[in-house]
């Protein structure tokens, strides 16, 4: 299976933020987005996701096949950890046990504590280790790093290698070095639509 995006335009806020941009993603490779802040990975990744449609262009090769993990958790705040890896696995019709996403994540020892009651980074090793659980090949993952420590980027990033050595693929976008040395990297500044979208918008954190 490749996903294969072609020829794609896409827009936030009615207005064009890249356009004509094409891609692959192959088995056992990740693709790294770049760019600066405001640059359209966000919207790229919600896009390629299946979250919002493209003004133009296709995207085919990976439907029913992604797992997106976005900046909001979207953790059952009253279900314990081990609780909501299952709940997960059930949304995604997968029947494995969750101890190896457990173990993957350091999860271990916190497996009985409800989600709501974790540390920033907890949740969002957490929300990482759901991505084990959704038997899905295509991870979609816009900054997943943030709140993590050194050693949970570490983990993370073998998390990452584990995936694509059993021929998933991972579209990430990362302000920072994951240390995924084959990993392909695409800079998104040259597909700006247009011209100073990276200033002037709203913020959707504060809305
Ligand atoms: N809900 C929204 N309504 C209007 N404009 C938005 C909305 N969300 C984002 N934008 C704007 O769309 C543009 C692209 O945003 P996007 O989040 O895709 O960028 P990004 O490359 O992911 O940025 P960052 O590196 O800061 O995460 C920015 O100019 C942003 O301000």
């Amino acid at each position: 299976m490749t996903m294969t995006v072609t020829d794609l335009t896409i827009a936030r806020g009615g207005m064009p933020i890249l356009a004509a941009l094409s891609f692959q993603l192959t088995p056992g490779r990740a693709l790294i987005l770049r760019g600066p802040n405001g640059a359209g990975k966000t919207t790229l990744l919600r896009t390629v996701a299946g979250l919002q449609s493209p003004l133009q262009g296709d995207i085919i090769g990976a439907e029913d096949q992604i797992a997106y993990a976005a900046h909001a958790d979207g953790l059952k705040a009253m279900l314990s950890v081990a609780e909501n890896l299952r709940f997960w696995a059930d949304v995604f019709g997968q029947h494995d046990d969750v101890e190896a996403a457990l173990s993957m994540f350091n999860l271990r020892d916190l497996r009985d504590r409800l989600a709501g009651t974790l540390s920033a980074g907890q949740k969002r090793r957490l929300g990482l280790a759901r991505l084990l659980v959704t038997g899905r090949k295509v991870w979609v993952l816009d900054e997943p790093t943030v709140s993590l420590d050194a050693a949970s980027v570490v983990i993370f990033a073998d998390a990452v290698r584990t995936h694509l050595a059993q021929g998933g693929m991972a579209l990430i976008a990362t302000h920072i070095d994951l240390g995924l040395q084959d990993a392909d990297v695409l800079d998104v500044t040259p597909f700006a639509a247009v011209a100073g979208t990276g200033s002037g918008a709203s913020d959707e954190a504060f809305l």
